[in-house]
């Protein structure tokens, strides 16, 4: 039996992505509303409730207003959204991080958001496995592609090719900040340097250390081995995140203008003189939203979790 999908939002920058990914996929059955009824809510709540699984592609507050239209139903939700990345009754779609079984059998899963989705896969495994302090003011330096802000700054970044870098989030209050500490359980909120440049797509997101993060235990060997060998533990199972074990031989990492789509993420580790550099490498339309999307619903669906994926 096919499983019926629902795309709310479908029109959209992650939702288009979506749909792409599910081209060709026997397994699902999608429901399309036309560009005449696609907002329209009495067709959108039929939509909701027919669907088996419906993935909510749309700004915050549409996609409570979807939750609450979904009302009767048994109908299971995966939202992009940052609606309820921090909710109660919500399962965080992070399956590297909150382990598969869990979305398996959650009714309603919240994609991460791109920025912490590279953030968490750096810092997470290590403040869990005892080697970063987790009461540090952690800092993140990040760059993505302008379709990150979808339509709205990928129109902004077209109608205006004379932007070079866009620093933002200078109120150092991004919605992010809540789901970056709560799943790395920090004790403090990471202070967040977020940038936008003239790429479409493609994420780096870097968090600097001092070496005084680590916890003393560790000191025997370089920090760069005890850092990349715990990460690699971590994702040693998964075909989606990679860690570089080569890392001190790159001296640059680059976005390019023409990036194709990925859905995987690269992690590396970088040493200096009592300093050390995590950085994560991903796409913010792949891993940071529509492939970690269609992942989760693989794992939903109870199918391999990279069927359909672009690796
Ligand atoms: N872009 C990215 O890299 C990432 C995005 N996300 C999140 O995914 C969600 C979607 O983002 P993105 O695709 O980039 O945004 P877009 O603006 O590109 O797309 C949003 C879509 O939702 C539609 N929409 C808005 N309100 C309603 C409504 N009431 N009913 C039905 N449709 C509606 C919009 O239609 P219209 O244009 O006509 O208003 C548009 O087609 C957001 O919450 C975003 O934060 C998460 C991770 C990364
Ligand atoms: C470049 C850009 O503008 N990015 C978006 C985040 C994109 C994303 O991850 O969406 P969520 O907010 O749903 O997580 C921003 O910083 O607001």
């Amino acid at each position: 039996m096919t499983t019926r999908i629902f795309i709310d939002g479908a029109a959209g920058t992650t939702g288009l992505e979506i749909r792409d990914r599910l081209a060709g996929r026997s397994e699902f059955d999608l429901i399309v509303l036309d560009e005449g009824h696609r907002k329209d809510e009495a067709a959108r709540r039929e939509a909701l409730h027919e669907a088996d699984i419906a993935i909510l592609c749309l700004p915050d507050a549409a996609a409570m207003e979807a939750v609450a239209l979904t009302k009767g139903s048994k109908t299971r939700i995966i939202d992009a959204s940052s609606a309820h990345r921090v909710a109660d009754g919500w399962t965080y779609g992070f399956p590297e991080l909150v382990g598969h079984d869990k979305i398996a059998g959650a009714q309603f899963v919240s994609n991460p958001g791109c920025y912490p989705t590279g953030f968490l896969a750096l810092i997470a495994p290590l403040v869990r496995a005892e080697i970063l302090e987790p009461d540090w003011p952690y800092t993140v330096n990040a760059v993505s592609g302008y379709s990150g802000g979808g339509n709205a700054l990928i129109g902004r970044f077209e109608d205006d090719p004379t932007i070079a870098f866009r620093a933002y989030g200078l109120g150092l209050d991004h919605k992010h900040l809540p789901e970056m500490q709560k799943y790395a359980g920090l004790g403090l909120a990471p202070v967040f340097s977020p940038a936008v440049v003239p790429a479409h797509r493609g994420m780096i997101v870097d968090v600097p250390i001092s070496l005084d993060v680590i916890c003393d235990d560790h000191f025997e060997e370089p920090a760069v081995n005890v850092l990349t060998s715990a990460l690699q533990k971590h994702y040693a199972d998964s075909q989606v995140v990679k860690v570089n074990s080569n890392s001190s031989e790159l001296s640059e990492l680059l976005l390019r203008q023409d990036a194709e789509p990925w859905d995987g993420m690269t992690l590396y580790v970088f040493e200096g003189d009592y300093q050390a550099r995590l950085v994560a490498r991903l796409d913010n339309l792949g891993k940071g939203a529509s492939g970690a999307a269609i992942q989760n619903l693989n794992i939903m669906c109870g199918l391999p979790e990279t069927t359909g994926l672009r690796l």
